[in-house]
């Protein structure tokens, strides 16, 4: 566990700079990825989950731009400044270059596997070929060696005939049957870091399991690390080891998944867990969270979640926290950005409630509230 990380990532912050303004769609978050886990993204649409993943091979394009941080991969400098002579801000001597990142690290050191696989796969070519072909780039081996290892990975990763689905093309595969393509072709280089952008988002539910089931499996196999972008706890609790819970651009809590799950310290976590289904809770019906996220171009002041928080105070308004270590995990730590725990000494408890921050509008508060009033302690109590 004291060993250096695969990935490490320092207070990154990629902005757009747009017309209206510049959107600080990811705001100083820091996370780490251990060799052979499954690290989750988790958070609602805008949290940054993409931008923050597309940063980290460095895959972001004009308008925008990654201005702070760094990013460490097995000891490389993926991302990195500092200060030149004349004061300002420039990127480190030791920073890859774009071709080492282009030709060295990305598919051979780090894939990704995006949520549509038809904007991956080129509708006119067979699947097998363009599989075949990215093979045959990538590891230098010729055409029949490259179509044998095609077929092979095409089996592995459970598509039914692979030697007769080889010469199909993409709109001849199911979605599911897609997206185990992308996952061979991500595979197909024995990256050691697969980076996954919702790419079970648009399948049904059963076939999602499947595609869950698998990347399972081939994580024990390969001892690939993934990080694993989603908006969905039930995911993240089928195949995450450790969690980043994303809120406008921040990470607000960060835990091993049980952690996560049994001992939630965040607000947001609470609310985003109250929107799934659990087995250890009886809820009659899902609730979604309050409120929709603020635009990332002029967060609110404090903590950004305090406007749909129910368990904001007035000093929530005003403080803006840093995540800090809360709880100690079986010696991991488990931080949160949260005034209302101890370690931030900000005066929570003689704070002033806020007046209406959730569900100010047309109906009765306490009828509004998206969390669970009583909080988790209560066990499994459920409530109406
Ligand atoms: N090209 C762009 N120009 C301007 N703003 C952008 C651009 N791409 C992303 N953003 C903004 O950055 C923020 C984060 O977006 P991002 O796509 O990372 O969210 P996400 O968490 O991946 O959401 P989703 O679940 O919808 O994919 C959003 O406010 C988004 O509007
Ligand atoms: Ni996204």
């Amino acid at each position: 566990m004291s060993s250096e990380p695969l990935l490490r990532v320092e207070n990154l912050k990629t902005q757009f700079f747009t017309e209206t303004g510049t959107v600080r769609a990811v705001d100083g978050i820091s996370f780490e990825v251990r060799e052979g886990e499954i690290v989750g993204l988790v958070g609602e649409s805008g949290a940054g989950k993409s931008v923050a993943s597309m940063s980290l091979l460095r895959l972001v394009e004009n308008p925008g731009e990654i201005v702070a941080g760094e990013i460490t991969y097995k000891g490389e400098t993926i991302f990195g400044l500092e200060e030149g002579p004349d004061g300002e801000l420039q990127e480190r001597d030791d920073m890859l270059s774009n071709e080492e990142i282009r030709t060295r690290i990305r598919g051979n050191e780090i894939a990704v596997i995006f949520q549509d696989p038809m904007e991956s796969l080129n509708p006119v070519f067979t699947v097998g070929g363009q599989l075949r072909e990215f093979i045959e780039l990538n590891r230098g081996l010729s055409k029949d060696e490259a179509k044998t290892e095609a077929i092979d990975m095409l089996r592995e990763v459970g598509i039914p005939d692979p030697e007769e689905r080889y010469e199909e093309y993409p709109h001849q595969f199911s979605g599911g049957m897609r997206q185990r393509v992308l996952i061979a072709m991500a595979l197909a280089c024995e990256p050691s870091l697969i980076i996954a952008d919702e790419p079970t988002t648009a399948l049904d539910v059963t076939v999602e399991g499947q595609i869950l089931d698998l990347v399972d499996d081939l994580q024990d196999k390969y001892g690939t690390s993934f990080i694993w972008v989603t908006h969905d706890m039930g995911v993240v609790a089928e195949i995450c080891d450790r969690v980043n819970v994303m809120y406008l651009g921040e990470i607000v809590e960060q835990a091993p998944v049980d952690e996560l799950f049994y001992d939630t310290k965040h607000p947001y976590t609470n609310a985003l867990l109250n929107s799934i289904p659990r087995p250890d809770r009886t809820v009659t019906e899902l609730e979604a969270i309050e409120g929709v996220m603020p635009e990332a171009i002029n967060p609110p002041s404090g903590c950004r979640f305090h406007p749909r928080c129910p368990d904001a105070r007035e000093v929530c308004k005003r403080v803006h926290p840093e995540a800090k270590t809360v709880a100690d995990a079986d010696g991991e730590a488990h931080r949160a950005a949260c005034v209302k725990h101890d370690a931030f000494d900000a005066g929570y408890e003689d704070s002033s409630m806020l007046e209406g921050a959730v569900g100010s509008t047309e109906r009765e508060p306490e009828s509004e509230l998206a969390v669970n009033p009583a909080g988790d302690d209560s066990g499994g109590e459920g409530r109406e």
